[in-house]
């Protein structure tokens, strides 16, 4: 069963124009990807668990839900380190787990070069931040990594997808949740996604 939402919201839409836009800056750029960030955080978070709470506020009590849920945040060096701002802001508490790949420009597949997980202590949730899912090559080397660790709740937040990278991570890992702004429906001959927004780290660092 697909665990796919691709999210609908007229403020994700106005931020994709500008994020695909080749002639917006850098500035701009990150400040985009961080409000569709933002705004993917609040759906991929919808369902987490909580528990009951009572506070007192200046005036009675007041019953309220904490969360109950020990969620970790895992950006995938370069781009995902874009997306980390706005989900730290939403889960103050959450541990930061980098994770560096990058891919290898002929063969499109992933290549690990920092990994610095400890041996226990995995999240119960880990939320996954890349804005591009391409061949979704680089998603599933996380994702099998983080199950070595063992975490069993994996959210993988991707602001443009391809249809394939999509496909492929459901049929591989159904157990995985994946939340995307947009889908696009071609890769090209080196792997980047059509029309997409081009090189998603290469534009928030502006190393083009
Ligand atoms: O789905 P895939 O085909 O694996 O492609 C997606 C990956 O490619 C990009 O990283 P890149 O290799 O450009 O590294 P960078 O973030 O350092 O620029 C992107 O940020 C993803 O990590
Ligand atoms: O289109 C793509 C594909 C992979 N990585 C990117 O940054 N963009
Ligand atoms: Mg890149």
């Amino acid at each position: 069963m697909s665990q796919l939402t691709k999210i609908d919201h007229p403020l994700v839409e106005h931020h994709l124009c500008t994020v695909r836009d080749a002639k917006t800056r850098p500035s701009e750029f990150r400040l985009a990807i961080k409000r569709l960030a933002m705004l993917l955080g609040v759906y991929a978070t919808a369902d987490l668990a909580t528990d009951a709470l009572k506070v007192t506020t200046p005036i009675a009590d007041a019953n309220c839900q904490s969360l109950s849920v020990n969620v970790g945040l895992v950006p995938i060096l370069r781009a995902g380190l874009g997306m980390v701002d706005p989900l730290q802001d939403l889960l103050p508490d959450a541990a930061v787990w980098h994770l560096g790949l990058y891919r290898n420009e002929e063969t499109a597949e992933p290549v690990g070069y920092y990994d610095k997980l400890p041996r226990e202590n995995a999240p119960n949730v880990a939320l996954v931040l890349d804005p591009m899912l391409a061949t979704g090559g680089s998603i599933e080397m996380v994702v099998e990594r983080l199950k070595k660790w063992g975490v069993s709740d994996i959210r993988v937040l991707s602001i443009i997808a391809s249809q394939f990278g999509v496909d492929r991570v459901g049929r591989d890992y159904p157990d995985v949740k994946v939340y995307v702004a947009a889908i696009d429906d071609v890769l090209n001959d080196q792997s980047y996604i059509v029309p997409g927004l081009g090189d998603a780290g290469d534009r928030i660092f502006d190393t083009l």
